[in-house]
């Protein structure tokens, strides 16, 4: 089943005359199955409401948004609730995680509010994905920064969405700690076939996506393929002086 997420002419403007705010024009890709996408910008340039239309959060202005052969916008509340839930995942640059729940219990949170009681192997599964596998029953206090994204981005896993968007999931770690996510996260993609779409305002984390699309003023500038932390940052100067 082709699970491709495409954006297809895809315009959202924000607010209403005569205070209307254009975050999204004409933008136009496609994020293909087992691929790490980084999505990259000067700030104000669109990259959360991409994201936030591309995961069925927002709705467009204009354009269309399909996963697969499903149209978004053809969907109702419910259904692109339950879709958002199934489907997709999310990793945050907090974390996100409940600070009272075991590890365990965070990653069997989405399955308990799609109505599921989780299964133990389905989280232990999605635990050993992250190499958490021995730290089931410990708190995020009880974990590093590194080991709480990572009990995220397995709770992200355990619906095995088609796709996981990730806003800035390096962006409170430092450098090791973030080339240990990043490198888990092409993992992902190369060894279970995992679509995952990165905002990031790093080069080097873009630098371990297959490709980086550049935003600015709400329209893709560039794209880049086999990114470097070199080309990808003189790439942003360019678009950072430009603006
Ligand atoms: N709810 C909203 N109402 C009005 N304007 C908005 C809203 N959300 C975003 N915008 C505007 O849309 C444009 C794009 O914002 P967006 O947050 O998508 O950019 P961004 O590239 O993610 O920025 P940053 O890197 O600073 O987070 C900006 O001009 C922003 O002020």
């Amino acid at each position: 089943m082709d699970e491709t997420i495409r954006l297809s002419s895809v315009g959202k403007v924000h607010g209403s005359p005569p205070n209307e705010v254009i975050a999204l024009r004409d933008v136009t890709l496609a994020f293909p199955p087992a691929s790490l996408t980084a999505v990259m910008g000067p700030s104000g340039s669109g990259k959360s409401t991409l994201l936030q239309c591309a995961a069925g959060l927002d709705r467009p202005t204009t354009g269309t948004v399909t996963i697969g052969d499903v149209d978004l916008a053809g969907l109702g509340e419910t259904a692109l609730t339950r879709l958002r839930r199934d489907r997709i995942g999310f990793v945050f640059q907090a974390f996100n995680l409940l600070p009272s729940l075991t590890a365990e219990q965070n990653v069997g949170l989405p399955l308990r509010l799609a109505g599921r009681r989780p299964g133990r192997a389905e989280i232990q599964d999605a635990l050993a994905e992250v190499g958490l596998a021995d730290r089931a029953h410990h708190r995020p206090g009880e974990m590093s920064g590194g080991q709480q994204q990572r009990v995220a981005i397995a709770r992200a896993l355990v619906t095995r969405p088609a796709v996981i968007f990730a806003d800035e999931p390096t962006g409170a770690l430092d450098t090791t700690t973030s080339r240990n996510v990043l490198t888990m996260l092409r993992g992902l993609v190369e060894h279970r076939g995992q679509t995952i779409v990165m905002v990031t305002h790093d080069p080097l984390a873009a630098s371990y996506a297959d490709a980086v699309v550049f935003l600015a003023d709400g329209a893709v500038a560039d794209t880049l393929a086999a990114p470097t932390p070199d080309v990808v940052a003189a790439r942003m100067t360019r678009l950072e002086t430009s603006c």
